[in-house]
């Protein structure tokens, strides 16, 4: 850590404290999440999910940037210099009285369903989509925290204890770990509802609460999406069939594109449950698709960038909210921004590994090189390399903090309880 100096705390996780840190190199500000658990080994540093995925998924305008990865040999102290935001959608909405606008919502939703559907395509679902570890800065969002990712080709069923209670999906609650990528659009769907209407949609206190508070709002799902689930999980159980109160009732003031888009993200059943790149083309976006375009074509046309997105990526988020700014000034109608997706392959071989020197504590990570991005699909996806992964008993957030280092172990991760 001697190139980065320390400026303050800015964040704490269960695994993890974040410090906002400033390079001596480039004089730029970095988030630092340093790990609180030593990594044993130099070969568990490899081999870390949230470092692999953080690789194979990053240059994408919606997914957190890993700038370098510090392991620091003495103490076994692995940190993550990562591009600072601002702040995590909970930091958001604690607190406001009002909700946001609706449009400000889809703005962000239609990144979230940007980032899920270049995870999903890149072969990796994440698993613990919840508003805090959804981060933001002058409407750019970005999706943060692979430490619970997984690889898509992993066969069900999984082991791990995953997903933080509220945002946990009803497969997740109800089969032995036969749930796949389609959990993640439950979680961001409980998300799109939190920000809208300023309260989580289903704070469960338990698992049992859990299911119950979907009900609540959901119903009881038909017989044949329980026989579904009934097939994967060795307990019993049945529901008295209920009807459910619905969203519509919790947020009045949605809009009905809005709100189809909700309820087709929480559909029950994950195979009728839409997906992030199907929610891109929902009709509740067409505003966003539109400015989109159009951007892109002012783009091709005159090559607009902005003086201070001189850094940015063609079509990048970024450059798109400098453009959105200049539409906003031409006073355009429904401008938005021009949120193309990058051109990488679809399926990338291998994660690349980590070079991490065992006598060298600072270790730089040139993110422009990385195999993951130039080496075309040849096959097969292999699994996210992974040592570990021990399920462990569940035990709540509010409990002392878990001491094994998630990547390793899938604890839940209970979401703080106001
Ligand atoms: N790049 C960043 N810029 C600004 N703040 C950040 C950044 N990364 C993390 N944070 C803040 O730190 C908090 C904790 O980070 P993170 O979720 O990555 O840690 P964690 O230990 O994996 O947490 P969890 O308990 O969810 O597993 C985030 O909710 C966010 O508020």
């Amino acid at each position: 850590m001697d190139n980065y100096r320390v400026i303050k705390k800015i964040g704490e996780g269960t695994f993890s404290q974040v410090t906002k840190v400033q390079s001596l190199k480039d004089g730029k500000h970095y988030a630092c999440k340093t790990m609180k658990q030593p990594i044993p080994s130099l070969e568990q540093a490899h081999n870390l999910r949230e470092v692999q995925a953080m690789k194979r998924l990053s240059l994408h305008p919606n997914i957190l940037q890993l700038h370098e990865v510090i392991f620091d040999q003495d103490t076994r102290t692995l940190s993550l210099i990562c591009e600072l935001m601002e702040m995590n959608i909970y930091e958001l909405i604690r607190g406001r009285q009002y909700p946001l606008p609706e449009n400000k919502v889809k703005i962000y939703m239609y990144q979230l369903c940007k980032a899920l559907d270049h995870m999903h395509s890149n072969g990796i679902f994440h698993r613990d989509v919840k508003p805090e570890n959804i981060l933001i800065k002058r409407d750019v969002l970005k999706l943060a925290d692979f430490g619970s990712s997984r690889s898509v080709y992993c066969k069900p069923p999984h082991t791990e204890y995953i997903s933080t209670r509220w945002y946990r999906a009803p497969e997740c609650l109800l089969t032995d770990g036969h749930y796949s990528l389609k959990m993640d659009m439950w979680s961001a769907g409980c998300v799109f509802f939190e920000i809208l209407s300023l309260n989580p949609l289903f704070p469960g206190t338990n698992e049992v609460n859990q299911v119950s508070k979907i009900h609540e709002v959901l119903g009881t799902p038909d017989s044949t999406v329980l026989q579904k689930f009934k097939q994967s999980r060795v307990m019993a159980f049945d529901f008295v069939p209920r009807k459910g109160c619905g969203l519509s009732r919790l947020i009045p003031h949605c809009s009905a594109p809005s709100l189809s888009l909700l309820y087709q993200m929480l559909a029950y059943d994950p195979d009728e449950r839409i997906s992030p790149r199907t929610a891109l083309q929902h009709t509740c976006f067409r505003d966003l698709r539109l400015a989109e375009r159009r951007a892109l074509g002012l783009h091709r046309t005159f090559g607009v960038v902005e003086e201070s997105s001189s850094s940015a990526t063609p079509g990048s988020v970024q450059q798109f909210w400098c453009s959105t700014r200049q539409g906003r000034r031409q006073q355009l109608k429904h401008v938005a921004e021009p949120l193309s997706r990058h051109v990488l392959p679809r399926y990338p071989v291998e994660l690349p590994k980590l070079t991490v020197g065992v006598n060298t504590p600072k270790v730089p990570y040139p993110v422009s090189s990385l195999p993951a991005f130039s080496v075309p699909h040849q096959g097969l996806l292999p699994a996210i390399t992974s040592k570990k992964c021990h399920s462990r008993p569940l035990k709540p957030r509010e409990e002392p903090h878990c001491s094994a280092l998630k990547s390793f172990y899938m604890p839940p991760l209970e979401r703080k309880e106001n």
